[in-house]
């Protein structure tokens, strides 16, 4: 009997995972505030609804009377998602880790008070007034986000005082819901930015991909490429503290677990509960399963014997550069005729200035070096623009 997913967010993400889903024979509820998403495209049904509203969330659950939630953004009545869990539902990875991680105090505090992994760090503040004190203890430069928000949305580096007023207006445009408070973290001077994405399994151990180098503009991802070797010690200590902070939210699903790799160590920076944009990388075959595979089969209790790194390869967002409807892309020819390099169009109905509307793909043996695949990968983006009415 298939099971019956929701799927909360229908982005590129949801969509991959849709695609993963169908193959093993499930039955897909597609959710977003918008009609023709992405992942909406490629399920068995939809709903349009706001899913910050807890009412209208009561209502596609009762209608559909889903199996599993798979919740695919942060924008969501999160608190009711427990009421669903108490009642039998599925939710991925469970309705803590979801709750916690859209609140950027939540998930810090659990993770560096609770259970002492290494943060930037931070303060927080809810006034223009409190921010000047926050970064008066936490010093220049410094990195301010609204607690609720993805993607970089909201968020600035303040390298002077001159800046703070402009970073908290900044923060109040970006955020999402209500609350104003901001954190305020000092600025870690890395040299890699990882993901190690995880899995946690119902019946099973916990599982790490190869890390997943990346490379973040505005706050969002850029380029991604896998392996992205660190030392055998950091890896241990990063999957160390990945065990750690997916056991204290519990359940089942993949992980995107962030990492900052300084001169001076490993920083736990934040996770998402699901797939996580940079391992979009995965879709080039790096990997025995995607990151989506590997989602799908926890999702669905299935075992996850082992997960292997197959190939080296890398990703490069294609990106919109102005508002509009119906986009049109050109240079994908081109840019296919480059060996070894795929491209995904993610069928985003509308445009926006830095809207992620495609990537772009390219793999190579093993041992092929990631600096050359980041480049080629780069290029074919950079070879394909979109334009829209
Ligand atoms: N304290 C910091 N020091 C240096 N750089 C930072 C710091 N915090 C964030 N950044 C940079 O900004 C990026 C985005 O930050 P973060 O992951 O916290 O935001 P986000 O909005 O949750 O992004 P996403 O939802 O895409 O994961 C990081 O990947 C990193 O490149
Ligand atoms: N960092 C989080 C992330 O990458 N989320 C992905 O972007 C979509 C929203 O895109 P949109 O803003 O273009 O609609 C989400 O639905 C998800 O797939
Ligand atoms: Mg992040």
């Amino acid at each position: 009997m298939p099971k019956k997913i929701m799927l909360l967010g229908s982005g590129e993400l949801g969509k991959e995972f849709v695609i993963a889903a169908k193959r093993l024979g499930q039955h897909v509820i597609a959710v977003d505030n918008y009609d023709n998403a992405p992942a909406q495209q490629v399920a068995d049904e939809r709903e349009v609804i706001d899913m910050l509203d807890g009412t209208a969330l009561d209502r596609i659950v009762a209608e559909h009377r889903p199996d599993i939630i798979v919740p695919e953004i942060e924008a969501i009545r999160t608190e009711r998602l427990y009421a669903y869990e108490e009642r039998g539902i599925r939710v991925v990875p469970s309705a803590r880790a979801v709750n916690f991680t859209m609140n950027r105090k939540a998930i810090r505090d659990l993770a560096a008070q609770e259970l002492g992994l290494r943060t930037a760090r931070y303060r927080y503040a809810s006034s223009l007034d409190e921010l000047r004190r926050a970064i008066d203890e936490i010093g220049l430069p410094c990195v301010v986000k609204p607690l609720m928000s993805s993607s970089g949305k909201g968020q600035s580096t303040v390298k002077s005082s001159g800046e703070i007023e402009k970073a908290w207006r900044y923060s109040q445009s970006g955020k999402r819901g209500d609350s104003t408070e901001v954190i305020v973290e000092g600025f870690v001077d890395f040299h890699t930015e990882i993901t190690l994405l995880t899995v946690t399994q119902q019946n099973g151990p916990t599982l790490f991909c190869s890390p997943i180098g990346h490379r973040q503009e505005r706050g969002d991802y850029q380029e991604s490429w896998q392996p992205c070797p660190i030392l055998d010690e950091q890896l241990r200590e990063a999957q160390d503290m990945a065990e750690k902070v997916t056991r204290a939210l519990g359940g089942a699903g993949i992980w995107g677990v962030e990492f900052f790799v300084a001169d001076d160590g490993l920083y736990f920076s934040e996770l998402s509960p699901r797939p996580h944009d940079t391992g979009m990388v995965t879709l080039a075959g790096t990997q025995n399963l995607t990151e989506f595979d590997l989602h799908a089969r926890a999702v669905l209790e299935l075992p996850v014997p082992e997960i292997a790194l197959l190939r080296a390869g890398a990703s490069a967002v294609i990106l919109a550069d102005s508002e509009g409807n119906a986009p049109v892309f050109t240079g994908i020819d081109t840019a296919m005729l480059q060996p070894g390099t795929d491209i995904r169009l993610f069928g985003k109905p509308s445009t926006r200035p830095y809207r992620r509307m495609g990537v772009a793909l390219v793999s190579g043996q093993p041992d092929t070096d990631t600096a050359e695949l980041r480049k080629q990968a780069t290029s074919a983006a950079a070879k394909i623009t979109v334009t829209s009415s």
